[in-house]
């Protein structure tokens, strides 16, 4: 077997470690420069990244394949080495390699070499396509049940199998810019399914284009940014929604109070050719010196619309941060209103599949602020449907699922 492969594969084990093992978030795991992917080529960083998301994905399914012919549940990393290898099976790689390497991984682990002969054993007995006729992996309970309750049964078990799915890489296009060949979905977006490098994607060099979800590209959308207007958005970094509101023309100030996250911004602005005033500040404390025209809060949320990029949630968040997260959306959706000029408007959105962060939020800040006005715009390629009879968009994962799914999103504008 070739030794990349197994750097790759042996990686991604040490990340589903961190992750299902410690309870890290795989983006911080990535980030560790003493983590597992310390020392990869970019390639096998890839490669590592992209095994753990699919292990991810299927740990439900490959435990319930691996259970029967595991007498007593073995240590962690062969525990994970056997998922790797099930679920490389399930995905078509030839299964003398992945057994292989899960043998070796195993042999190499402190403390777990005497078990290579019983990852060899147990692996030989995986068929051909391990996960047929097995359901989709379940969210978690504490997320399943209210979805549940809000959703229903069908849509959920919808939502589910559409998680179980790489999802395609979608990217918001400027008019006229060079962009790599896609599908143009009815909103606007631009979907790969073959992705590959983004940094080697037409174009890229332009910054005609960047990654955003297709879901994730309509509050900047809905709050219908014009050339010449002062626009705040208020938690803005990575920036995806900072570069639409720059490109429609509006002179944008673009804040959050993470400093490494607005590098990327000031990066992601710099690559596009495109302008912010950018501030690194607690929206809780800061004034601006004169109102703005309209406001966008992407407020910081359970991002349990986005479990399908970021399958490592469910493993690592129990639900304990949502009251302080829905208290702090209002807190800053209160602050933010007394940013705007009379007659201005705001978005608030947030990538939270849960009512609370939704429709519960628009309720509240409707009770708290009676003269506020849910704005409903006419949008091309908005369904209909999406509407809520509040006068917010509710997306989830299961809509547009023939065409790879969308983020869960909710989002609504108001008029003061
Ligand atoms: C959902 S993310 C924003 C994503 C961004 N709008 C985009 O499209 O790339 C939420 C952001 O809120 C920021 N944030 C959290 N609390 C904040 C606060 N009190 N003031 C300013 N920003 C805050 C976080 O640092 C995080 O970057």
């Amino acid at each position: 077997m070739a030794a990349e492969g197994l750097a790759a594969r042996a990686a991604a084990v040490g990340l589903l470690g961190a992750v299902l093992g410690e309870g890290r978030l795989m983006a911080q795991v990535v980030a560790d420069p003493q983590g597992p992917l310390a020392g990869l080529t970019p390639a096998d960083r890839a490669r590592a990244q992209r095994l753990t998301l699919a292990v991810l994905r299927h740990v439900e399914q490959a435990d319930r394949v691996l259970n029967p012919h595991l007498r007593k549940s073995p240590p962690r990393l062969v525990r994970d080495a056997l998922r790797l290898a099930v679920v490389e099976i399930a995905q078509g790689a030839p299964a003398h390699g992945a057994v292989n390497a899960a043998v070796e991984i195993v042999r190499r682990g402190k403390r777990t070499g005497a078990m290579a002969g019983l990852t060899n054993a147990v692996l030989r007995k995986v068929p051909e396509a391990p996960f047929a006729g097995l359901p989709p992996q379940r969210l978690p309970r504490w997320l399943r049940q209210p979805l549940v309750h809000s959703y229903g049964r069908d849509i959920v078990s919808a939502i589910e199998a559409v998680q179980a799915q790489t999802p395609p890489l979608d990217l918001t296009t400027r008019d006229g810019a060079e962009a790599p060949d896609g599908t143009r979905l009815p909103t606007g977006t631009l979907r790969l399914e073959e992705k590959g490098q983004v940094s080697a994607l037409a174009g890229y060099e332009a910054g005609g284009w960047w990654v955003q979800d297709a879901a994730a590209a309509l509050p900047a959308r809905l709050l219908q940014p014009q050339a010449g207007e002062r626009i705040l958005d208020l938690c803005a970094a990575p920036g995806g929604k900072t570069l639409q509101l720059a490109a429609a023309g509006a002179h944008v100030t673009a804040l959050d109070l993470s400093g490494p996250r607005m590098e990327r911004l000031r990066e992601n602005l710099a690559r596009c050719g495109l302008r912010a005033d950018v501030v690194v500040a607690d929206a809780l404390d800061w004034q601006p010196d004169a109102p703005f025209d309209a406001v966008l809060l992407d407020a910081p949320c359970s991002a349990t619309g986005t479990i399908r990029r970021h399958p490592d949630l469910p493993f690592v968040k129990d639900g304990s941060d949502l009251p302080a997260l829905v208290a702090l959306q209002a807190r800053l959706l209160d602050r933010a209103l007394g940013f705007l000029k009379p007659g201005g408007r705001i978005v608030f959105a947030t990538c939270s599949l849960l009512p609370e962060e939704g429709d519960g939020q628009l309720t509240a800040a409707l009770a708290r602020h009676p003269h506020l006005r849910v704005e409903r715009p006419v949008l091309e390629g908005i369904d209909a449907a999406w509407w809520t009879p509040q006068g917010g968009v509710r997306l989830r994962p299961d809509l547009w699922a023939d065409r790879g799914g969308m983020d869960g999103f909710f989002m609504a504008r108001l008029g003061v």
